[in-house]
This record gives C-alpha cells, sequence and structure tokens, in this order.
C-alpha cells in the first residue's frame, strides 16, 4: 500500500484530533448500549472515503480508462476527487487503480494538488477493489499514516458531482445506527463533523449502520426469458436506481467483504446488497441528485463537460484601468453581461487578489488609458501565481477601444468565450 504524498502531515494531524474527539463518541455509544445514558452526548466520528477507481471502462469504449479521460483538459477522478477533497470532515481518501496506472495516478494527485489520498491497488472486480481498499483502513501497517475510521463512504470514480449534502446525508443515516437518534453538525472552528446522541429511540433493534443514494428509475425493468422474450418486468414506481455514494459503518461493510463469497466479490454490483446479506443491516435509502450519474458513455463526457462550462462560466469579473472608467465603461458593461451571466463584479484591480481567492475562472481586462497589453500581461502572471489555471481553464479576455464602441455586441461575444471555453481560441487575438 502507498501512501501519497508520503509524509504528508496536515490530514495526519486532522485525523489525530478526530481519534481523540471518537473516544467520547464510543462511550456515549457504549452507556447508551448499557441502558444507562439517555443524556444528551457529543461526539465526531472519523469518516474516510474508499474510490475504486481500477475499472478498464469498457462501455466507453476508447483505449483510455473513462477515469483518466480529460475533461476540459483534465482527468475526470480529479474532479471526483476535489469534491470529496472539499469535504472538511473526511479525513482520508483511498483510491484503489491498477498497478499499470499508478504512476498516472501519482501525477494526477501531484499535478492538481490533491491532499490526504492513498493509493491501493485494485482487483479484477469493482467489488474486489473496493476489498482492498477497506483493508488499507482495517489494517494498522507500519508507516502507514491511514487508521480505521468509524463510517466509510464508498463513491465510484465516475461520479464526479457528488456535493457535501448528500455525503452528510448517507454519513448521518450510517452513523444513526442501534437505538440511537442522533444530530449532525459541523464544528464553525475546524470543519469537523459533529454528532449529538439525542435519545434513545425505542427498544426494537433498527440497525440502520448503511445508507445510500437512490433515483427514480428512467426506463422500466424487464427480465428477458433465455429466448429473448419477455419474461417479465417490474413495476417502475416500486423500484429505484441505486446510485453512489454509500456510506456504512466501517465494521459492518469490512464484515461484509471478509464473509461474503467468491461468487459475490465475482458477480456483485451492491455493496448494500453486501451488508444486508451478510450482516442484515438494512440500508437507509437517500434522493440523490440527477447529477449523481456515473460515465459510463461516451456521450456521458461531452454531458459533464457541459455541466462543469455552465458552473464556472456564472462569474465573471471586469477589470478597468481607473475608478472612473469603473463608473463609466465598467457598469454599463456590467448591466449587458447581467443579461448573460448570474455574477458580474467590475473593479478597477483594488480587490483582485480577494476575487482570484473566491475561485472565479473568467475577467475581461478593458484598456481604456493604455493601449498595450501590458495590464493584461499583469493580470495574467496573477492569475498562474494563483493556480487558478490547475483545477479550470481560465478565460481571460483582453479589449482596448472596440469593446466600448459597441458594448451590447461585446458582451454577447464575452459570454458566447466564456460560456465555449474553446481551447483552440488560448491566446488567439480576437479582433470583433
Ligand atoms: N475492477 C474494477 C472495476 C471497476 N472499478 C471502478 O468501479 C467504478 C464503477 O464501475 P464501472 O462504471 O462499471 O466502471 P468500469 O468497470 O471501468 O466500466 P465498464 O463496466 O464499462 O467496463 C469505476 O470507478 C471503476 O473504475 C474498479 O475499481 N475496479
Ligand atoms: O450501480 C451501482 C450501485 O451499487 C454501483 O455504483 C456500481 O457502479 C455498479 O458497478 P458496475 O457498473 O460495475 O455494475
Amino acid at each position: 500500500m502507498e501512501s501519497w504524498p508520503p509524509g504528508g502531515s496536515g490530514p495526519a494531524e486532522a485525523g489525530r484530533r478526530l481519534r481523540d474527539l471518537r473516544g467520547a463518541d464510543l462511550a456515549a455509544s457504549a452507556s447508551l448500549l448499557s441502558g444507562a445514558g439517555a443524556e444528551a452526548g457529543c461526539s465526531a466520528p472519523a469518516v474516510a472515503a474508499v474510490l475504486p477507481a481500477g475499472g478498464s471502462g469498457e462501455r466507453m469504449g476508447v483505449p483510455t480508462p473513462k477515469q483518466f479521460c480529460p475533461i476540459l483538459e483534465r482527468p475526470l477522478i480529479s474532479y471526483t476527487l476535489q469534491a470529496l477533497e472539499r469535504v472538511s470532515w473526511i479525513k482520508d481518501i483511498v483510491v484503489a487503480v491498477t498497478g499499470e496506472n499508478m504512476e498516472a495516478m501519482k501525477c494526477i494527485i501531484q499535478r492538481y494538488q490533491h491532499k490526504g489520498i492513498s493509493l491501493v491497488e485494485s482487483g479484477v472486480t469493482r467489488h474486489r477493489s473496493i476489498f482492498n481498499g477497506l483493508k488499507a483502513l482495517a489494517e494498522d501497517q507500519p508507516n502507514c499514516r491511514l487508521s480505521k475510521p468509524e463510517v466509510v463512504i464508498i463513491h465510484d470514480a465516475v461520479r464526479p458531482f457528488v456535493e457535501e449534502d448528500v455525503l452528510l446525508k448517507v454519513v448521518t443515516a450510517a452513523k444513526e445506527h442501534g437505538h440511537n437518534a442522533c444530530e449532525v453538525f459541523t464544528c464553525p472552528e475546524d470543519g469537523h463533523l459533529g454528532f449529538h446522541v439525542l435519545a434513545v429511540v425505542n427498544n426494537a433493534a433498527v440497525n440502520m449502520e448503511a445508507a445510500g443514494a437512490i433515483r427514480p428509475l428512467v426506463s422500466t425493468v424487464i427480465s428477458p426469458s433465455v429466448d429473448g422474450c419477455l419474461d417479465h418486468s417490474l413495476e417502475r414506481a416500486r423500484h429505484r436506481a441505486s446510485e453512489m455514494p454509500q456510506a456504512f459503518l466501517f465494521d459492518v461493510i469490512y464484515e461484509a467483504y471478509q464473509q461474503c463469497s467468491d461468487y459475490d466479490l465475482e458477480f456483485g454490483t451492491e455493496c448494500l446488497h453486501l451488508a444486508l446479506k451478510y450482516c442484515h443491516i438494512k440500508a437507509k435509502l437517500i434522493e440523490g441528485s440527477p447529477d449523481l450519474w456515473k460515465v459510463t458513455y461516451k456521450r456521458d463526457l461531452y454531458a459533464a463537460e457541459s455541466i462543469i462550462k455552465e458552473r464556472i462560466s456564472q462569474q465573471i469579473c471586469v477589470v478597468m484601468d481607473t475608478k472612473e472608467d469603473e463608473e463609466h465603461v465598467g457598469h454599463r458593461l456590467e448591466e449587458m453581461l447581467k443579461n448573460e451571466l448570474n455574477h458580474v463584479k467590475v473593479t478597477s484591480g483594488r480587490d483582485l487578489q480577494q476575487i482570484i481567492l473566491e475561485q472565479c475562472y473568467n475577467f475581461v481586462r478593458v484598456n481604456v488609458m493604455t493601449s498595450d497589453f501590458e495590464e493584461t500581461q499583469k493580470l495574467l502572471n496573477m492569475l498562474e501565481e494563483s493556480n487558478l489555471s490547475i483545477l479550470y481553464p481560465v478565460v481571460v479576455i483582453s479589449d482596448e477601444q472596440k469593446l466600448q464602441e459597441s458594448l451590447r455586441h461585446g458582451a454577447t461575444i464575452i459570454a458566447a468565450l466564456i460560456k465555449e471555453r474553446n481551447s483552440g481560441l488560448i491566446g488567439q487575438l480576437l479582433v470583433a
């Protein structure tokens, strides 16, 4: 098992803090199980994620496994990692990749500055890859910064649009185990996830130690007979598509994987089913958003690209020469752009660092006083230093006079360039 980056200190430090807090949680749970403690307790579970990323993406029909296919010049898996990394209470992310792709994965982690990622070798099936990830979390290995979490999230590397709220919902549901009712909160100081144990709900053993996202079925599921005819069909309204993420008490899912048959590991496709079959755990089902779908076919790459473009093209910053120009040209341009984009900010440059920090990916530099690219170059340097473009391609449009002649026309061109993000236009001088 390899840890990447080697000796990274930030996530390990955070993990230690959470482990200390876990002690309090275990004590609260223990007193509840013994029937003694109905009073409120407070705890923070250690949460880790396992990302199976060892598939070959046959259905996509391209030589590169789909998790490494570029979307806006960045590999798909990097978007998924970013989505999980943003969630401060996920302390470790274990990614299962093939030995063949191990180096490529390390390069992606380095290039896009992903933190707190550990790599394990994947297996020949998705279940085997997940099992390898769980083993890495379960085993206390020397020189390994991972430790066993209380809750583990399983999420496909090829579902890049997972949001914090659905992760929180599945983790909360998985943690609502035994007889306890919990209230979840995020600590305002360090962003860790906490739970107040509210009360003993009842005496029935409702083992809800697993949860997964679901979606309504798009098409009806039918079962064909061996001669290729319809055998029976399922009532669509009564069935759901199982999506990801899913969350489990770590001990439950690890036990299920240890107990399950070779047949399950070879042909199974549903982790929630393993928890039910081998640990008698009924999973809580959580309604997920349509964006949770799994990138599977080539057309899904185009759909993913459109979603990303849509998300990053809504905010634009118009950088003017001077305060006076900001008042005149800038605000007139702002009015025009507001018809096309959600957030338009006009500045003469003083708060540019802050705007960059807020991760705006679109800039228009309007040169009223100067007629060379000096100021545009300064803006480009600033953006380069900020590393913004590592995550998404930044669009910078520079204008001298032309734009001011026809603001309406200019605004239409600007909005089109930002939404289209055609890499072929990078570095081109466009004359309207
Ligand atoms: N041996 C495998 C097979 C799949 N996966 C991962 O499991 C997730 C979901 O599986 P799926 O969409 O079926 O991926 P592929 O097996 O790559 O696709 P296909 O079935 O089209 O070959 C993907 O992130 C995939 O990389 C894995 O880690 N190890
Ligand atoms: O659908 C799923 C729900 O459990 C899993 O996310 C998984 O993607 C299934 O894998 P495969 O496509 O290899 O059958």
